[in-house]
């Protein structure tokens, strides 16, 4: 069976678009099918699938990490949704956009080559340890709608190779975590490397940089909507913790090929 496909990046975390607007195409989306499009010798390669569905009259992003599983929130992969539908002809980019996630819904507003998406309330829930071989840390839990838990290190080599998941502890986050790690730059400005829970070392993380932007914040002591910049391999992100607390994550998408596949 042929399908439609299209591959898209936010900041280098990629992605395989499957458009399934009335949910027939793909089914259940078996994760094998998931496996077999992410591979990046024998598919097409990316971090995780972003089906394109319709649902109560309005656009549902299913995202699945690269390894098969769900995730709530995908903050790369939403601007990229949203950067698909626009170039189709499917959104406004004149008007607010919104995309139902399993965390919900969430608005995004295009400027640009620039996409805002409100990523709603974080929480911060308290610290516990994670660790590579040879390094542990005190990482704090922040939830964006998925869990990542935030460590500040000397120099981003220490994490090392990142080729397993750095251990946590599994009655913190019984549903795996996001691992990020984090260094000062400057006045507002960090740098990051992340362990994605289901895809593993990626080159960003959009959610990840927003729970690092509100570590960040905490620890400084920063005033509500103070913009911070996270760096990270793949590209730079903009973040704002706003006085009505909520986090606004900025950043560019990219579309860069479509096609029909046998996968
Ligand atoms: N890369 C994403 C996050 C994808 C989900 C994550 N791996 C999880 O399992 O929670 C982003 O840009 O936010």
């Amino acid at each position: 069976m042929s399908y439609p496909f299209l591959k898209g990046h936010g900041t280098e975390n990629d992605f395989v678009l499957l458009p399934d607007h009335d949910g027939t195409v793909h089914g259940d989306l078996d994760p094998a099918r998931v496996r077999a499009l992410c591979d990046r010798r024998a598919g097409i390669g990316g971090d995780g699938v972003l089906r394109v569905l319709r649902r109560d009259g309005g656009w549902f992003m299913d995202y699945r990490n690269s390894d098969g599983s769900l995730s709530e929130m995908c903050g790369n992969g939403i601007r990229v949704f949203g950067l698909h539908l626009v170039q189709e002809g499917l959104a406004d980019p004149t008007q607010p956009l919104e995309v139902d996630t399993r965390d919900g819904i969430k608005v995004l507003t295009f400027d640009g080559d620039r996409i805002t998406v409100d990523m709603g309330t974080p929480q911060v829930l308290g610290d516990s340890e994670v660790a590579v071989p040879g390094h542990t840390w005190t990482a704090t839990h922040v939830d964006v709608g998925n869990p990542h838990a935030v460590a500040f290190v000397d120099d981003l080599a220490e994490a090392g190779p990142l080729l397993d998941a750095p251990t946590h502890d599994p009655g913190v986050y019984p549903g795996g975590v996001n691992v990020e790690f984090v260094v000062r730059r400057g006045p507002q400005h960090v740098a990051m490397r992340v362990h994605e829970r289901g895809s593993g070392e990626t080159r960003a993380c959009g959610t990840g940089a927003c729970a690092v932007m509100v570590a960040a914040a905490v620890a400084d002591g920063a005033p509500r909507d103070t913009a911070y910049r996270v760096d990270q391999p793949g590209g730079s992100l903009s973040i704002i913790w706003t006085a009505d607390d909520r986090v606004l994550m900025t950043g560019p998408a990219q579309i860069v090929a479509r096609g029909t596949t046998d996968l």
